[in-house]
């Protein structure tokens, strides 16, 4: 295998519910919500789910040229120049996932990246990003949480923790409304939980580490060892930032405009919707194509086709893209052309910090 490769799903058990989405993307016959919310594209992390170790989920696998089952990882690591490009190691590539939830997530905040070297023994924390594609006919006002608005001391958390006060949780926060296009970067130490109803591409860094501080949602309890990364509640309290993002600071905290990078006469437009200036972690693009688009990257990036259809072509390769398609362009893979005539929508997501 030496192109680009698609991915079929890859779906991911989570203590929330939801995935209905998932399901019709994938065209099954009974699309229903459930504990597969979300679809893990070409991950190379494995999945940190208590009671389920005994379970391998996260990783993709993918068909190898003789027809065996392998985990992309692997395929990855047996050429890492030609997929990852020089310098660019497996945890530089983010984690880039679909998530569809149909009940408010816990709450819950990642270890940024220092925190985890730190503390954790890690080499990545969870930074995250979140692409809106899409809200469900019957949600009307789509929210996030994100950041203390009203940060409460560490002394109270802690007890309201301990207390499972979720009333006195969700006063430190105020609905930050939503809607598809949006993009937002949550960092490492930022409290939150996502709202109901919300289809969204997840961008973070190649970690599972999560301190779920709700811990109970719709009837499912999230055992002990999940509650904070198997650790004591202090450093569970440790992980937080606690300076507060006031109502009027939201935007500029956690909203990441688009910024043009190229907008060729025939409708090709080039984005970045997050860049260095935002995060090391990651690089996030949006690329339309109305014709042909001609294309350099000398970056390895997972590319999911937020809107429309068309195909990608190289010098050898060419396929097919319909909406929700997901597919890894190698490092290796420098020129490439994107072909529609719908205003296909690619959101390309590229390791970060290179
Ligand atoms: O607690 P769970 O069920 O693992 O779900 C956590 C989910 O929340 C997110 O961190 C989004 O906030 C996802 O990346 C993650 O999979």
């Amino acid at each position: 295998m030496s192109g680009i490769i698609k991915f079929a799903a890859n779906r991911v058990w989570r203590t929330y519910q939801g995935g209905k989405l998932l399901d019709e993307m994938q065209k099954k016959a009974c699309p229903a919500d459930s504990s597969f919310p979300e679809d893990w594209i070409g991950s190379m992390v494995q999945a940190t789910n208590a009671g389920r170790e005994a379970l391998s989920e996260g990783l993709s696998m993918i068909t190898s040229e003789s027809g065996e089952l392998t985990p992309f990882k692997s395929l990855v690591l047996s050429e890492p120049d030609f997929y990852l490009g020089q310098g660019c190691e497996v945890e530089d590539v983010p984690l880039v996932k679909y998530l569809d939830s149909a009940t408010r997530l816990h709450f819950q905040v990642h270890p940024s990246r220092e925190f985890a070297k730190q503390r954790l023994g890690s080499s990545r924390g969870k930074t995250e990003a979140y692409v809106i594609l899409a809200i469900r006919d019957d949600i009307q006002q789509p929210y996030i949480y994100a950041g203390f608005q009203r940060p409460p001391s560490r002394k109270q958390l802690k007890s309201w923790i301990e207390q499972q006060n979720i009333d006195e949780i969700e006063g430190c926060f105020d609905k930050i409304p939503v809607k598809p296009g949006d993009v937002f970067l949550i960092p490492g130490g930022r409290p939150h939980a996502l709202g109901e109803g919300i289809l969204m591409l997840e961008i973070m860094e190649p970690s599972d580490l999560a301190v779920r501080f709700e811990f109970e949602r719709c009837g499912y309890v999230i055992p002990e060892a999940a509650r904070f990364m198997n650790r004591d509640i202090e450093t569970a309290l440790d992980v937080f930032d606690f300076s507060p993002v006031t109502g009027e600071s939201i935007d500029s905290t956690f909203r990441c405009s688009p910024e043009l990078i190229l907008d060729e006469n025939g409708g090709n437009r080039l984005e970045s919707l997050i860049d260095s200036h935002h995060t090391p972690c990651f690089r996030v693009r949006r690329a339309t194509t109305k014709g042909i688009f001609s294309r350099r990257e000398t970056s390895c990036f997972y590319g999911i086709v937020a809107e429309g259809c068309g195909m990608i072509k190289t010098e050898n390769q060419s396929l097919m893209l319909n909406q929700w398609d997901r597919f890894f362009c190698p490092a290796g893979v420098e020129a490439f052309s994107y072909h529609s005539d719908q205003n296909m929508t690619v959101l390309e997501c590229y390791p970060g910090g290179l």
